[in-house]
């Protein structure tokens, strides 16, 4: 049986520990530092048991997985330094940036223990625990960050550990690492918060900007609905890409808001066909990555069996629920029931079916 330690099961952990779990031989722990979050995950069956006590949880792990936010991973990594863990245990982590926690996690191979930094290079602009997934990184990169001198087999052990998660699991430096996903993820969440808080000073003026947005401005700020805590640590953790990022953006500004000033067209058309050629040329989005599941939300009146009613009629139609979660339930007020299915199919027929029984029914990005 190989033990395996989450430390915080949110989004990540939780769906890291569900994509493990798949293999039979696993047993998984789980810590938080919110107690609510370790019965909600067992509930689910996320984790085979939860405990708020970090030294017992990392005791007889073979592999401990660090999925707290990023600005706690330092304070986790140092108390590890110092606690007795099982001789040949892997350490990794799911930080969203390299650099800061490659540099902390010293001092443990002389241990016989061995840290390598990771990154599921897939996720959400949700999160909790009630959002996870087994099948959340499937198709998606995990990039690895092992330092120098760790033992082949012991990088091999975590790659076959990671098997069922069905990612790429790929080897990067992590300066490297943080250059790119700087530009690739990091920044695009700035610019996405940007364009949505731009919108909402002008709207402060006239409600008209809310009400047209709509296609592309939904499209391209998807990512604005993010944890704000999450982003705050990701970009205090990337300070010098993301410094050099914003510089380069700005000449990008400078250079369009010239083109436009001079009426230049030919130089307009050629930055939105530089931009297409790119934009056209990347890979395919396999099924898997990113947005592995399809939620519906359904209005419930607070009253005695609905959510049974609800279930009921949709096995009637034959429909498979992947998870169901209450997400709001107050006296006299409607609560909210999120369904998630395996296809967006399945979620239009759900939509269907009880909306033809006079459910409130809605679908939220
Ligand atoms: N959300 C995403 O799309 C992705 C996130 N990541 C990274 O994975 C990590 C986890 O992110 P999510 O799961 O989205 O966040 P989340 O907010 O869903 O879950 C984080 C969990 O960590 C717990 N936690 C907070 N402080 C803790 C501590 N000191 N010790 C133990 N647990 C603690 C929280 O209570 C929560 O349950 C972050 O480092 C993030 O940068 C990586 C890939 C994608
Ligand atoms: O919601 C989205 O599209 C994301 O951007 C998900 C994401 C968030 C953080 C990461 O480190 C990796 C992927």
């Amino acid at each position: 049986m190989t033990e395996i330690a989450i430390l915080g099961v949110g989004l990540i952990g939780g769906s890291l520990a569900l994509s493990l779990k798949k293999n039979e031989d696993v047993h998984i722990t789980g810590f938080d530092v919110v107690e609510d979050n370790l019965r909600m995950a067992c509930s689910l069956g996320v984790i085979d048991r939860g405990t708020t006590h970090l030294a017992e949880a990392v005791a007889q792990a073979d592999f401990i997985f660090l999925c707290a936010p990023v600005g706690k991973l330092q304070e986790l990594i140092s108390f590890l330094r110092y606690t007795p863990l099982k001789e040949g245990a892997v350490i990794s982590d799911t930080g969203s940036t390299k650099v800061s926690v490659m540099e902390h996690a010293y001092g443990f191979a002389q241990r016989g223990v061995y840290f390598i930094g990771g990154h599921p290079m897939a996720g959400s602009h949700k999160s909790g625990v009630e959002a996870s997934h087994d099948r959340l990184f499937e198709n998606a990169y995990y990039v690895l960050t092992p330092p120098e001198g760790t033992p082949n087999e012991i990088v091999e052990r975590l790659k076959i550990l990671l098997a069922p998660t069905h990612a790429k699991v790929v080897i990067m430096d992590a300066q490297k690492h943080d250059e790119v996903v700087g530009a690739i993820s990091h920044f695009p969440h700035i610019i996405a918060s940007a364009l949505v808080n731009q919108v909402a000073s002008y709207n402060d003026e006239m409600d008209w900007y809310r009400c047209l947005a709509a296609g592309g401005f939904r499209d391209i700020t998807r990512i604005a609905s993010s944890n704000p805590g999450m982003w705050r640590d990701i970009l205090l953790n990337n300070r010098p890409v993301m410094k050099k990022l914003a510089e380069d953006w700005k000449q990008i500004l400078d250079q369009i808001s010239e083109l436009i000033e001079k009426a230049d067209g030919k130089g307009i058309e050629r930055f939105f066909a530089e931009a297409r050629a790119f934009r056209d040329g990347l890979p395919e989005k396999k099924k898997g990555a990113l947005q592995p599941y399809f939620d519906l939300y359904v209005d419930i009146p607070d009253e005695p069996g609905v959510i049974g009613r609800i279930t009921t009629l949709l096995g009637q139609e034959n429909i498979s629920i992947t998870n169901i979660s209450i997400l709001e339930t107050r006296e006299d007020i409607l609560g909210v029931l999120r369904i998630s299915f395996r296809s967006h199919e399945d979620m239009e027929q759900a939509s269907r079916v009880l909306q033809e029984k006079g459910y409130g029914v809605y679908e939220r990005e």
